[in-house]
């Protein structure tokens, strides 16, 4: 399973500009790579633009989901479309699409978690589905976005559903640089699947983005990890069959006791 993740830097507030981009190295990475899965970061339309969203994004929704469409038909390849800022009735939600080779949106995720540091309940709506696997290429994969990383219930549940692969998409800051390094590798860790990353790199309102986007196998090892500062690919062929023979080396998943868990769905 070939995957290449877009370590990209994103032009606030512009989302035609982002996608004549993203065209471009999409077409660029698949005549030159044949990848399966493209994966792009967090936010790609607008980057972090909250007082402004509502205004940018109010003609945008149905063009980006068409260009995408047209996107993954055209260049016969899955999308893992990062996320992007979409308005329903009740707000603003920070929205992942997730599309087949033929163009078809098989999946989207609604952020669950808002960020308190970024003042983001006062711009967007968390979102109100639990996480759900989605199926490319026959095998079972996830995403989460960003902040969720912070939460391993959602990975645990994504790798109960079949999951072998979770796609982290983000805007991750570079002052919480190890936290992003080291939550990914506990993730892969306990729930012994891939998790491929894509963070995006720049400055905007005098935040400084950690790129360092990661490839980490099932065991932990970060196989990939890109520089914290350029916009770059990462390019790597998964061998998904180490999800199954980790799992008989190390059974953690036969060795769990739920039954002992404390619930914590009340709220
Ligand atoms: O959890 C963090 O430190 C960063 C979260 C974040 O920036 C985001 O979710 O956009």
């Amino acid at each position: 399973m070939k995957i290449a993740s877009y370590q990209m830097d994103i032009v606030p507030g512009n989302p035609s500009e982002n996608r004549k981009k993203i065209k471009m190295w999409a077409e660029q990475i698949c005549k030159e790579q044949q990848p399966d899965i493209l994966v792009l970061p967090e936010m790609w339309t607008t980057a972090y633009t909250l007082p402004t969203l509502e205004v940018t994004i109010k003609p945008d929704k149905d063009v980006t989901e068409l260009f995408l469409e047209d996107l993954a038909s055209k260049l016969n390849v899955n999308i893992v479309a990062g996320s992007i800022a979409v308005e329903e009735d009740d707000g603003i939600y920070n929205r992942s699409y997730i599309l087949n080779r033929n163009g078809q949106i098989i999946y989207t995720y609604d952020k669950i978690h808002l960020v308190p540091m970024l003042d983001e309940h006062l711009y967007l709506i968390g979102g109100r589905s639990s996480v759900q696997v989605f199926e490319l290429e026959g095998r079972k994969m996830g995403i989460i976005i960003c902040y969720d990383l912070r939460f391993p219930e959602l990975v645990r549940s994504l790798a109960l559903q079949g999951a072998e692969v979770v796609f982290v998409v983000a805007e991750w800051p570079m002052a919480r640089a190890n936290h992003w390094e080291v939550l990914q590798q506990a993730r892969a860790i306990e729930n012994q699947l891939f998790v491929v990353s894509c963070n995006r790199v720049g400055t905007y309102d005098e935040v400084e983005f950690a790129g360092n986007s990661m490839v980490i196998n099932p065991w932990g090892d970060i196989v990939h990890k890109a520089s914290s500062t350029r916009e770059e690919t990462i390019s790597v062929s998964l061998k998904l069959d180490e999800v199954s023979r980790i799992r008989k080396d190390v059974p953690v998943f036969s060795s769990r006791v739920p039954k002992l868990y404390v619930e914590d769905n009340a709220n």
